[in-house]
């Protein structure tokens, strides 16, 4: 427990996640393992809106993975706020991750026989919480979904569809969320109206939002960007542009030894 007497970071500078010496290795110690994290540290700042860069195969999505308890680490610690995830049981950890992660896919995976509104409160009804619904009509309206919640999946176009599962992510207000590849599926316009509401959760909501990409103008939404390359973080980069973004990533796609 804290004491009044601690002076407690500001919002800014609380991590919503972190992770030291991570290291995650799959294959155990066969000839085929790999190290898909070798030992990471990393900081998720709470309420800012963070990009996770890096070429393919890179461990952005082992990396995401890690943090939100969806995979063991091999060693190392992650912390999700205060609460060190590496040192909890299945169950724990489960509930752990349900009450306080949010998670947008890139294949929106809505329900399709639910509506809208029933897919965006369907992770609260399934765990037995009873919505805040001042909360979720705040997230509704600020995701422009007031007019879709009666329709479902397959009348909704891709774009809204992810806008939905956002909406669903945000939901039970989680303290961080994680999106991977969200606009993997999208075509430009309708992965930039789903980068915008990221972006309007973080300003608006101020929710706080870790995102895996490929894209270099996806990432440009972002407040900081991390750059992964054979499994270490080897750059940073805050305020990002497009342009940087590419130019960085350029950097790390230059094989090795060249
Ligand atoms: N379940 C697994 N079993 C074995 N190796 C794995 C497994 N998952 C990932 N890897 C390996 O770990 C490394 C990192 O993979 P990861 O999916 O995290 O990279 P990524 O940066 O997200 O890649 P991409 O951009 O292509 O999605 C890769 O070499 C990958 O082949």
């Amino acid at each position: 427990m804290t004491t009044a007497a601690q002076p407690q970071p500001s919002a800014d500078e609380r991590p919503a996640a972190r992770a030291r010496l991570l290291t995650k290795r799959y294959g155990g110690d066969s000839e085929v393992a790999v190290t898909a994290l070798d030992a990471v540290d990393v900081d998720i700042n709470a309420g800012r809106f963070t990009a996770v860069m890096g070429p393919s195969g890179s461990g952005k999505s082992t990396l995401m993975h890690c943090l939100a308890g969806l995979d063991s680490v091999t060693s190392g610690r992650v912390w999700l706020g205060d609460s060190e995830i590496t040192s909890l049981g299945d169950r724990e950890l489960t509930r752990l991750r349900r009450d306080r992660v949010g998670f947008v896919f890139q294949s929106f995976n809505l329900l399709p026989t639910l509506t809208a509104g029933e897919n965006i409160t369907l992770p609260m009804d399934i765990a037995g919480r009873r919505p805040d619904r001042a909360w979720v009509d705040e997230v509704i309206t600020t995701l422009g979904l007031g007019d879709r919640l009666r329709h479902r999946p397959a009348q909704l176009s891709g774009g809204q569809q992810q806008r939905v599962a956002c909406a669903r992510a945000l939901a039970s207000r989680p303290e961080l969320i994680f999106a991977d590849e969200p606009t993997g599926n999208l075509d430009s316009r309708s992965g930039l109206e789903v980068l915008r509401q990221l972006r309007v959760a973080v300003d608006r909501l101020d929710q706080t939002v870790a995102m895996v990409t490929h894209d270099p103008a996806a990432a440009a939404h972002a407040d900081h960007v991390l750059f992964l390359a054979d499994g270490r973080l080897v750059d940073e980069l805050e305020d990002p542009t497009a342009e940087v973004v590419l130019e960085r990533m350029k950097r790390l796609d230059v094989p090795r030894g060249s």
